[in-house]
C-alpha cells in the first residue's frame, strides 16, 4: 500500500464558482497548515482561510478549507479539501504550491482505490461510484446508488458465506469420513451447493438488465429504402441528424443517437434500407444494418404505408420488434396485414410519434425495469459468477470429497474476486483505471 500524499481536482475543470481540490495521505494536515499558516480547523468544520504559496509567500486565493481526519474519511487516510474559486490560474497556483510541499498529483481512481485498500468500500461499491458519476438518466442513477449502498456486495458476500460454511462441512467429511457415503458431496452439503447453483442461475438469467441499464439499451430502426427511417430518427431526436432524400439507398453508415427514454438510456440507430443492392458500398451498409438488427435489444421496423409490405423487413418481426406504418399522412396509406399491431405515424408531420415513444418506453420498461433483487451490472461480475457456477457444477459431479472440496474452494474464490475479498491485486489496475482523476 502506498503511503505518499496525493491531491487532485475533485470537481470538473474550467471556470466555475467553486472548484474543490482533495488531498489524501499522511501529510494532508501539514500541507493545509503550511498553506494557511494556521493550525488545522476542527474536523469536518469549514473555515475561511487565506492560502499562500509556502515557497514564495504569495497569496493565491481565499478559500473554504476542511479537514477530515483518518480513519473516518472517504479514503480512510487524513483528507483535506480546499474549496477554491473556480478557474485555471487559481488551480495552477494551488497545484504549484502543493507540489512544492512534496505532494503528488493523484492517478485516475486513486482516491477510491485507497478507500478500497483501507476497507472503506468493497469493489462493487467502488465501481458504483464510477457508475453514479457517469449516470446520465434517472434509472442509471438509481441502480448505481443502490449498488453504492452495498446491495450487490451484500448479495455476493452472502453467497460466499453460504459456500464457505458448506466447504467447512466438506472438509470435516474428509477428515472424518463416513464409509457408507461413497460420493463426493455429503447429504448435508449437496442441497447447499444445488441451492446456490439455482440462485446463481436466476441472477445470471436476467437478460442483461443491469448491464443494459449501465451501458444503454440498443434500438435499431430497420426497413426498406425510402420507408422513412432517417426521417423517423430525426423526428425522435428532434434534430437533423441523418440525411433524408427521396433517393433510395441514402443511408449507408449506422447513425446513432442517444436518448433518455423515460429514465432509460437508449442508443437509437438508423440503418441502410434493406434490399438486394448492386452497389458495393450500399451492400456493405445493408450488411451493417443486419448486423445491428441481430445485436439490438429492440427493433423498430418501419413500413411505408403507400407501398406493399417489404418481405426483408417482415422477416425481422420477432418478439423484440415494434412495427410502425410511416407516411400515414399520404391519402392511400394502408397498414400491412401481418397479424400483429402496427402503429400508424408520419415522420413528416410528427403525428403518431409521441404514441410510438410511449410504446417504446413500455417495451423497454417491460424488459429492463429493475426487479426486486439487485442487478448484475458488469461483464466482470458476470464472468466471475459463471466461473463460480461452473466450479459448483463440477463439485456436484465430483467422485471424491477431496475433489469436490477443491471445486467449492475455486467457486468461493470466484465470488470473492467480485467484491475484492480475495487476491485481486492484478484486477485493481484494470478496475480503477476507468475512473476519472479526483475520484
Ligand atoms: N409523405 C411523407 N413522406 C415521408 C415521410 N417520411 C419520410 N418521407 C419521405 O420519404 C423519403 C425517404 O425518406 P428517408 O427518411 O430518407 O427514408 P429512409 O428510409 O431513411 O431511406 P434510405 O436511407 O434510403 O433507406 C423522403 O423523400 C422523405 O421526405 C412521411 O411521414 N410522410
Ligand atoms: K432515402
Ligand atoms: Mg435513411
Amino acid at each position: 500500500m502506498r503511503t505518499d500524499t496525493i491531491f487532485a481536482l475533485a470537481s470538473a475543470p474550467g471556470r466555475a464558482g467553486v472548484q474543490v481540490i482533495r488531498i489524501s495521505g499522511p501529510d494532508a494536515g501539514t500541507a493545509l497548515s503550511r498553506l494557511t499558516g494556521c493550525p488545522l480547523p476542527s474536523p469536518r468544520h469549514a473555515r475561511l482561510a487565506a492560502l499562500r504559496d509556502p515557497v514564495t509567500g504569495e497569496l493565491f486565493d481565499k478559500a473554504l478549507v476542511l479537514a477530515f481526519p483518518g480513519p473516518g474519511s472517504f479514503t480512510g487516510e487524513d483528507v483535506v479539501e480546499l474549496h477554491l474559486h473556480g478557474g485555471r490560474a487559481v488551480l495552477s497556483a494551488a497545484t504549484q504550491a502543493l507540489m512544492g510541499l512534496g505532494l503528488r498529483v493523484a492517478e485516475p481512481g486513486e482516491f477510491s482505490r485507497r478507500a478500497f485498500e483501507h476497507g472503506k468500500l468493497d469493489l462493487t461499491e467502488a465501481e458504483a461510484i464510477a457508475d453514479l458519476v457517469d449516470a446520465e438518466t434517472a434509472a442509471q442513477r438509481r441502480q448505481a446508488l443502490r449498488q453504492m449502498e452495498g446491495a450487490l456486495g451484500q448479495l455476493y458476500d452472502g453467497w460466499r458465506h453460504r459456500l464457505t460454511r458448506a466447504l467447512a462441512h466438506l472438509e470435516a467429511d474428509i477428515d472424518f469420513p463416513d464409509e457408507d457415503l461413497p460420493g463426493g458431496l455429503s447429504d448435508a452439503v449437496r442441497p447447499v451447493v444445488e441451492g446456490l447453483v439455482a440462485d446463481l442461475s436466476g441472477h445470471l438469467a436476467d437478460q442483461g438488465r443491469g448491464e443494459r441499464l449501465r451501458d444503454g439499451i440498443s434500438i435499431a430502426i430497420l426497413g426498406a429504402p425510402n420507408a422513412g427511417k432517417s426521417s423517423l430518427l430525426n423526428a425522435i431526436a428532434r434534430r437533423d441528424v441523418a440525411i433524408v432524400s427521396n433517393q433510395a439507398g441514402t443511408t449507408r453508415d449506422v447513425i446513432e443517437v442517444q436518448l433518455d427514454l423515460g429514465g432509460y438510456p437508449v442508443l437509437l440507430a438508423d440503418t441502410a434500407g434493406l434490399r438486394d443492392a448492386a452497389d458495393q458500398v450500399e451492400s456493405e451498409g445493408i450488411r451493417r444494418a443486419l448486423d445491428r438488427a441481430a445485436k439490438a435489444d429492440l427493433k423498430l421496423l418501419v413500413f411505408d404505408g403507400s407501398e406493399l409490405p417489404d418481405p426483408a423487413t417482415l422477416a425481422l418481426a420477432d418478439d423484440d420488434a415494434i412495427l410502425v406504418m410511416n407516411k400515414a399522412d399520404l391519402p392511400g396509406a394502408v397498414a400491412p396485414l401481418v397479424g400483429r399491431p402496427i402503429l400508424p405515424l408520419s415522420a413528416r408531420t410528427g403525428d403518431g410519434v409521441p404514441a410510438l415513444l410511449s410504446a417504446l418506453e413500455q417495451a423497454v420498461a417491460a424488459r429492463y425495469a429493475p426487479s426486486g433483487a439487485p442487478a448484475l451490472t458488469r461483464a466482470r461480475h458476470r464472468a466471475a459468477l459463471e466461473e463460480c457456477r461452473e466450479n459448483l457444477h463440477r463439485a456436484l459431479q465430483a467422485p471424491l470429497p477431496e475433489l469436490a472440496a477443491e471445486d467449492v474452494r475455486l467457486a468461493v474464490r470466484a465470488l470473492g474476486r467480485i467484491t475484492g475479498r480475495v487476491d485481486v491485486e492484478d484486477l485493481l489496475d484494470v478496475i480503477f483505471r476507468d475512473f476519472c482523476i479526483g475520484k
